[in-house]
């Protein structure tokens, strides 16, 4: 027997949990035993609990319903009854191997003393070093950072790539902050952090609120502290080991992989009516890519409102729109050119006119129920998510149930920390790579992963799980392409299932720790 097998995850051998809305829909006695501890441990942690049931039910539920036609011998079974072993791992999985939460005092400009938390949550380190985003936001709770963390584990192992997963940030809010405040704020934070992060420990990056600016001044403190210019942080500019592509990457790397489905339908983005929520990194550079591959984007949004505009962002727009947000405190209600419509205190979902496709970049849980409905009554076929968890349960259910191709931000998103795993490779190797050879290798990558997604997601049942503990997913791919495998389109259930067993194989074969 596996040792996992023996790994009684505390109270995972009880299945007789109590039915609430997070158990809703497993009945995998052993499983709900699982997730009722989560729950019992973290009650007041709904982001992150979110989190958690995703993955489950992708693992438990949609794998167990997701053939239509049943094409081989037999159907597809759920990964907990091919693969029991794994249960415990899975509830092993669910608690972070470290979390980390500190002071950060800093001077504001008229000298006052101010105090925000700190946190860095290095969530597993199977497959590689911790790596994964800082978020600086007012709002940030241990919830949110635990959630990201829980997601970048399955992230970070559909990119191929060896990296483990962490999150982490503060509660400090740079929006209302002078340049010399955030400078001030960033030295203090990396003052603590930075016995906890390394080159080959883990590797943070930036997320909300964290972008080139803050990376080089927090990349600055913590060579001063070590001596050392070595790649403990990503995202860095191109002059101090900065990789091409990377502040591209996310929002390049979703519309990569939105292609990747079109094309395996005959399809291309040429036309194609999109909403793009946000307009920070990740939504800037969906546009950029969505707009050079011809599709039309109708509208894109900030916390405060949305800008529609009938005919389409134009290169111009853009521009205007990375103006604004390059500015501290700018918003987008201060855009302006003609036919465009700003509407403040809503959401772009709610816009009846013909859509195509939506692409969530900004937030957790920014489209609901209400939304999904919308975005499908006005012809939505396709969400992709630049976003983390943007999507409600609700809202997957519904793309579920009625055949909205759906990307999940695991999947979707991965392109940004998949060339922060290049930034690593170059700065071990000493070497800066041309934009050429970088974005040759995150579309290689996003393809990958959309493969990796589309067999599994439909077809584990007739992929030798044997493979999985030795191949990479490139292999699988070859293996699965090789049986002429017919793609169909859960790719979010798939994106978790390969990211789940790619994690839980390595945590077993380094003694389940
Ligand atoms: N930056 C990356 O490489 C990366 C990688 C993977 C995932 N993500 C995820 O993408 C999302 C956006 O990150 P980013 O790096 O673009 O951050 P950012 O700080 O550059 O931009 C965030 C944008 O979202 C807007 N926003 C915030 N709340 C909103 C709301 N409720 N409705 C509409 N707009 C809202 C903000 O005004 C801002 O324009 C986050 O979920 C992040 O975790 C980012």
């Amino acid at each position: 027997m596996p040792v996992a097998a023996q790994v009684v995850v505390n109270g995972a051998s009880n299945g007789a949990a109590v039915d609430n809305e997070f158990l809703q829909g497993i009945t995998n006695k052993g499983l709900r035993a699982v997730l009722a501890q989560v729950q019992e441990r973290d009650p007041h942690q709904p982001e992150f609990l979110a989190a958690v049931k995703e993955v489950a039910t992708a693992l438990a539920v949609l794998s167990a319903r997701c053939c239509p036609q049943p094409v081989f011998d037999r159907r597809p079974e759920p990964v907990f009854e091919k693969r029991p072993e794994m249960l415990p791992v899975f509830g092993m999985m669910c608690e972070p191997e470290r979390a980390i939460v500190f002071r950060v005092p800093w001077l504001d400009d008229a000298g006052n003393l101010r105090v925000n938390r700190g946190y860095r949550v290095q969530f597993s380190s199977a497959i590689g070093p911790y790596k994964g985003g800082l978020r600086f936001r007012k709002d940030l709770t241990l919830s949110v950072i635990k959630f990201l963390g829980f997601e970048q584990m399955f992230k970070n192992a559909l990119t191929t790539l060896p990296m483990g997963a962490g999150k982490g940030g503060s509660d400090f809010d740079p929006k209302d902050k002078s340049d010399a405040e955030i400078q001030r704020f960033c030295q203090s934070f990396m003052t603590e952090l930075y016995r906890h992060i390394g080159a080959h420990t883990d590797v943070p990056a930036g997320d909300i609120g964290v972008g080139g600016r803050e990376i080089g001044y927090l990349f600055g403190q913590y060579k001063r502290i070590t001596a050392l210019h070595t790649g403990a942080l990503t995202g860095k500019g191109l002059d101090y080991g900065g990789s091409q592509i990377r502040p591209e990457a996310t929002g390049f790397g979703t519309v990569i992989f939105a292609l990747a489905v079109l094309k395996d339908e005959g399809k291309s983005l040429k036309g194609k009516r999109c909403i793009v929520t946000g307009s920070g990194n990740v939504a800037q550079y969906c546009v950029m890519k969505l707009l050079e591959e011809g599709a039309t984007v109708l509208a894109m949004s900030d916390s405060l409102g949305y800008v529609y505009k009938p005919d389409g962002f134009t290169m111009a727009d853009l521009e205007q729109v990375m103006a604004i947000k390059s500015r501290h405190s700018g918003k987008l209600r201060d855009f302006k050119a003609p036919g465009a419509q700003y509407v403040e205190g809503r959401k772009p979902w709610e816009l009846n006119v013909p859509v195509d496709m939506a692409y969530p970049c900004a937030t957790q849980h920014e489209l609901n129920l209400e939304d999904a409905t919308n975005l499908f009554k006005n012809g939505c076929k396709y969400v992709f998510e630049g976003a983390n968890m943007p999507s409600t349960d609700r809202a997957i259910a519904f793309f579920h149930k009625n055949g909205v191709v759906f990307g999940n931000g695991k999947a979707a998103n991965a392109g940004g920390v998949a060339v922060s795993g290049l930034e690593m490779s170059q700065n071990r190797i000493g070497l800066q790579w041309s934009r050429e050879e970088v974005e040759a290798k995150l579309t290689d990558i996003m393809n990958t992963i959309y493969r990796t997604a589309k067999v599994i997601g439909f077809r584990e049942d007739r992929l030798n799980f044997d493979c999985l503990q030795r191949c990479t997913m490139n292999t699988i791919y070859r293996t699965a392409k090789a049986a002429s495998i017919e793609y169909n389109t859960t790719l979010d259930a798939g994106a978790n299932i390969a990211a789940f067993l790619r994690v839980g194989e390595a945590v077993l074969a380094q003694g389940a720790v």
